[in-house]
């Protein structure tokens, strides 16, 4: 449990102050609980039975003795002082202990979510999103829980554990030991309960981040599940994982349901013990009553902690397995290496070069890439082509590297990509895809995504350049316009005019098209290429498409095939596929003679 707690050591060393001062009020104010029974020694021995008073804290008590009403009296008020400032103790110490446990708690949240979102892309390929959800909710929750069980219950109880037993034995030895006889049993029986209840709720926890999973993907593809008529398949699905759940849930209920009682009986077997044993003493004039309603006293005190205890077992234990996704999480390592002494760059000119690159999704997985070479010139637009699976989307997604090659290398501006600042590396580098993608919120804000700093006034003409606000007319507010989330409300061909907007805006010197056109009709299609021709003037422009008229523009067209890149398609290769040529949009002037495309011979269409 104080491991769980040591995982996120350096999230506490913060509010070290803060839970340093929460844990000397802690002890504070289990010192004055531990003198609350005196008063009604003094009151029982002193004011009813009439004998002197011995040790410091009665006296102090009771003061220079006489009158026993004065006694009584005093005996009360010192109750009531008591009582009170451990109250108001305990409240200060709560409020220092779990305002820290919060705070604590966001800041390690934030620090996941930026992790999480900082690792590779391969990474997060094979991740389910729900999981990654319910570990930076659920489980933060629970790890905030278990922190808050930590410092506000279960210190301050172990704290007052310490304190009775070294008060008790202190007190009387031989009896203080009897009465703290019982605490090996009870620490096997709490320690035995506890770590079955963590191995459940592990187990628990699991299931629930699956279920979580499950929910977020069947959701997140309700088009598909409705479309082929899935609702009852998905819903045994659900019900299953939720049985899953359930299951390990209500094996952890069980457990924590169990273990009260248990130490309740336990403390009991103490508690007639030296009921037993001191009422014998006190008859032989060997205790005086007093004393042992204070034992008494304190042993109801030593089981309360107990049972808090073994009650937050369930708290820390389901913390516990948390708080292990969580630093499991953080401590993953798998991000894109960066350069420790990266210039910082600015605008790049564009210059893509690829030298003998050679990439395979994993050791064990085939060569997508093989020793391929490839040069393009700054403003020149690139084709690519190719069948499927041959490795067109991969070719691409290593530029940003979403991905490093195993070896070869790729270079911008005659500089080795891995030399660059991985945002500056990206800042040079604008991407639309066949789905873009549009975040909940307006229009605007996802065009501005491109460039949060960008004024309406650019917005607006990024908008005007990529037709978007020729559909504006039919949006009851135009660019303040509400989307759902990933742009469900609007078309195909409106989700990608937004997208070439917010690359507008982005305005970098390379551009990815990744099939920008497919799935489109004619109309639309017209369009998004008319905003796409806008988008990549200038620009070193890649364009993956099936698409003839999506390929119309370009100046030479790649052939990615057998992992290797041809610079050059046959005009066959491209009449039999597509029944079309595609067209060059003018002499590339500055090519490494290798890398010259032979262009195709027919024109299908203008400029
Ligand atoms: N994340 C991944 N992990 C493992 N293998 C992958 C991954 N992504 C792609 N592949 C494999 O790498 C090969 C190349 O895939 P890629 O997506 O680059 O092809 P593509 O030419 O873009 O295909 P398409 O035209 O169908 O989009 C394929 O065999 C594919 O199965």
């Amino acid at each position: 449990m104080l491991t769980a707690a040591w995982r996120f050591r350096r999230f506490l060393r913060p509010h070290a102050p803060a839970l340093g001062a929460g844990a000397l009020l802690v002890v504070l104010g289990t010192l004055l609980a531990l003198a609350q029974p005196w008063p009604l020694q003094v009151i029982v021995d002193g004011v009813v039975g009439g004998r002197p008073q011995d040790g410091w804290l009665p006296t102090l008590i009771a003061g220079s003795g006489g009158d026993r009403s004065v006694v009584l009296i005093r005996a009360l008020a010192a109750t009531v002082l008591l009582v009170g400032l451990s109250a108001l103790i305990g409240y200060i110490s709560d409020l220092l202990m779990n305002r820290s446990g919060a705070r604590i708690t966001v800041t390690i949240r934030g620090a996941l979510f930026a992790h999480v979102q900082r690792l590779s892309l391969s990474f997060h390929l094979n991740q389910r999103v729900g999981d990654l959800v319910a570990r930076l909710t659920t489980d933060i929750d629970r790890s905030q829980n278990m922190l808050v069980a930590i410092f506000g219950t279960l210190i301050p109880n172990a704290v007052m554990l310490a304190g009775l037993a070294v008060v008790m034995v202190l007190v009387e030895p031989s009896f203080g030991l009897l009465a703290l006889s019982i605490a090996p049993p009870l620490f096997l029986v709490t320690y035995h309960f506890t770590r079955k209840i963590r191995r459940a709720s592990r187990a628990a926890r699991e299931a629930d981040a699956g279920l979580a999973a499950m929910t977020s993907e069947t959701l997140g593809a309700i088009r598909v599940v409705q479309a082929f008529g899935r609702e009852g398949l998905e819903d045994d699905r659900f019900a299953g994982q939720s049985r899953e759940s359930l299951t390990a849930g209500l094996r952890a209920i069980k457990l924590r349901a169990g273990l009260p009682p248990l130490v309740d009986l336990v403390s009991l077997a103490g508690t007639l013990l030296v009921t037993y044993v001191g009422v014998q003493r006190v008859l032989d004039g060997r205790m005086s009553l007093g004393v042992l309603l204070v034992f008494l006293s304190y042993l109801r005190s030593l089981y309360r902690p107990m049972r808090a205890l073994s009650k937050m077992s369930y708290v820390v234990s389901q913390g516990v397995a948390s708080a292990e996704r969580v630093d499991a999480m953080l401590r993953t390592d798998d991000t894109i290496p960066q350069a420790r002494d990266a210039r910082p760059v600015r605008r790049l000119r564009g210059r893509v070069e690829l030298r003998d690159v050679t990439f395979a999704y994993g050791p064990a997985k085939p060569r997508v890439l093989n020793a391929a070479s490839l040069a393009v010139e700054p403003g020149e637009h690139v084709g690519i082509v190719g069948r499927t699976g041959a490795g067109k989307s991969t070719l691409i997604s290593l530029i940003p590297r979403f991905y490093d090659p195993q070896a070869g290398s790729i270079l911008l501006d005659g500089m080795d990509i891995r030399e660059f600042h991985l945002t500056d590396l990206r800042r040079q580098i604008s991407l639309v895809l066949q789905e873009p993608f549009l975040f909940y919120g307006t229009i605007m804000d996802n065009i501005r995504y491109g460039d949060p700093t960008a004024s309406p006034d650019r917005v607006w003409e990024a908008a005007t350049r990529a037709h978007v606000t020729e559909f504006l007319d039919r949006l009851p507010q135009g660019l303040d316009t509400r989307i759902g989330e990933r742009g469900g409300t609007l078309s195909g061909g409106q989700r990608q005019r937004i997208a070439i907007a917010r690359a507008m805006l982005h305005d970098a010197p390379i551009l990815i098209l990744d099939e920008p056109t497919t799935g489109l009709d004619r109309d639309s299609e017209a369009l998004v290429l008319d905003g796409l021709h806008r988008l990549t003037r200038n620009r070193t422009t890649f364009v993956i498409s099936h698409h003839p008229a999506a390929l119309a523009r370009v100046d030479r067209i790649v052939e990615v095939r057998d992992g290797q890149l041809t610079a050059r398609v046959s005009t066959r290769y491209w009449r039999r596929d597509h029944g079309a040529d595609p067209v060059p949009r003018r002499v590339p002037s500055s090519h490494n003679p290798a890398d010259r495309p032979t262009r195709p011979g027919h024109r299908a269409g203008g400029h």
